[in-house]
């Protein structure tokens, strides 16, 4: 498509955002003019849940429109073929990342698996913005990289370059940022809340308990036996104790917050829902510290936030308060045996784990409001 001709064709779409109107908001002040669906994207891994998500996202997105999408053994057929949710929306068919025309692209969401990424990423042209839903980018130290996933990093020059993704916390870079390292779904439902309470000194950065659960749609639409209904039905189950690999992500972002080296004890589970994710922190209050203070302190540091949202006091977030929606709930709670604080967070892995906040991040990156194409609340029951 020549962009040139097609935007002068288009109407211009002055944007405000609306659904959400507290004064200080940064992006309220933000009037936007551009021309509707002129900032062309592709979507590589559309065939996959959160490639598809990102395609759901972006129908309602007014300046994003896609211009390709890619698959890997689904290439040549169409989205609404491997997903009939999708089919009423008219978008080129998949097609296999070599034969991409990236002449044709301004950003792409890359939704690919981890270890896939970091040479196509290298081979795509430098003047794309990139959002990267892979953990290929995300540690800083790449022996890190190499000691947890496995194999040596093969863009080390790419990896310097990239910005973590989680938003809240680094919007600053993440608006100046080519390449965003998009925050996996546990250490963005972990780091969100752990984050300011660490860095306002509130809570002891040892012994910090981590109690996670997810939906299976994170483990991604692959065929695994370990994924069949009659593995995942009617029961949980822990899985990678001691050892997963968003360890060093959620260690990296919290020595971060704390300016020392941070361990955690984090065990992940795997839940009978398909999307969810609830993350149960155990902490230390600092001396003098309490409870409310936490809460008062996640109040105010959020007030300004759209998608991080403080639940009321003793009242519970749930997963399916947050279902298909970019918020994150969270909640302190005092457990009074121990004189620990309970935090409780909750988010939807394929959107504020991963293709929402992915669509946040490049909005940022392209200059416009942070939650154009979000505003939708979540769907319950
Ligand atoms: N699912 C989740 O909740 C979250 C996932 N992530 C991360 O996002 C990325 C995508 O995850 P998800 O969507 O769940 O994964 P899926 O397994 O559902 O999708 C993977 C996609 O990548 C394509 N693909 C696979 N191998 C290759 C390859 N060698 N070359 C090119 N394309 C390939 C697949 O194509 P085809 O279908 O044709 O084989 C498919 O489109 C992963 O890195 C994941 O870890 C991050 C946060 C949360
Ligand atoms: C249920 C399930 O299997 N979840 C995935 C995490 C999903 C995610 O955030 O993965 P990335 O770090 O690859 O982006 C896991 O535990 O490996």
């Amino acid at each position: 498509m020549d962009r040139a001709k097609s935007s002068k064709a288009r109407k211009v779409c002055v944007c405000k955002s609306v659904a959400f109107t507290p004064q200080s908001l940064q992006y309220e002040k933000t009037k936007v003019q551009m021309p509707e669906k002129s900032v062309r994207i592709g979507v590589l891994g559309a065939s996959g849940y959160t490639g598809s998500e990102i395609v759901r996202l972006l129908a309602n997105h007014p300046y994003f429109g896609i211009t390709v999408l890619t698959a890997d053994r689904k290439a040549g057929q169409s989205i609404g073929s491997v997903f009939p949710h999708l089919a009423t929306q008219h978008l080129p068919d998949m097609i296999a990342v070599n034969d991409a025309d990236f002449s044709n692209v301004d950003a792409v969401f890359c939704c690919l698996p981890h270890g896939t990424t970091q040479e196509i990423i290298k081979a795509l042209p430098k003047g794309l913005k990139i959002v990267d839903l892979s953990a290929d980018f995300r540690l800083r130290d790449i022996d890190d990289y190499e000691k947890w996933y496995g194999q040596p990093h093969r863009a080390p020059e790419l990896q310097r370059e990239a910005v973590y993704g989680l938003t809240e916390i680094y919007r600053t870079d993440i608006k100046d940022a080519r390449l965003v390292a998009n925050p996996g779904c546990y250490p963005t439902s972990i780091q969100l809340p752990l984050v300011p309470l660490i860095k306002a000194n509130l809570i002891r950065s040892e012994n910090i308990i981590i109690d996670a659960k997810s939906g299976v749609s994170g483990a991604g639409r692959g065929a695994k036996e370990a994924n069949l209904y009659t593995e995942i039905a009617e029961g949980i189950h822990s899985y990678g104790i001691t050892g997963h690999r968003h360890v060093p992500e959620i260690e990296q972002g919290l020595a971060e917050a704390a300016n020392s080296k941070v361990t955690v004890s984090f065990t992940p589970h795997l839940m009978p829902m398909s999307r969810g994710m609830q993350s149960s922190i155990y902490v230390e209050l600092a001396p003098g510290a309490s409870v409310e203070d936490l809460r008062q302190h996640l109040k105010v540091f959020y007030e300004n936030e759209e998608f991080v949202v403080l639940g009321k006091e003793k009242e519970v977030p749930h997963t399916r308060h947050v279902r298909g929606s970019n918020y994150c709930i969270m909640n302190v709670f005092p457990d009074r045996i121990t004189g620990r604080a309970i935090i409780l967070s909750v988010i939807d892995n394929l959107v504020k784990g991963a293709s929402g906040q992915a669509l946040q991040n490049l909005n940022l990156m392209m200059g416009i409001p942070e939650n154009t194409g979000l505003t939708y609340l979540p769907l319950f029951p």
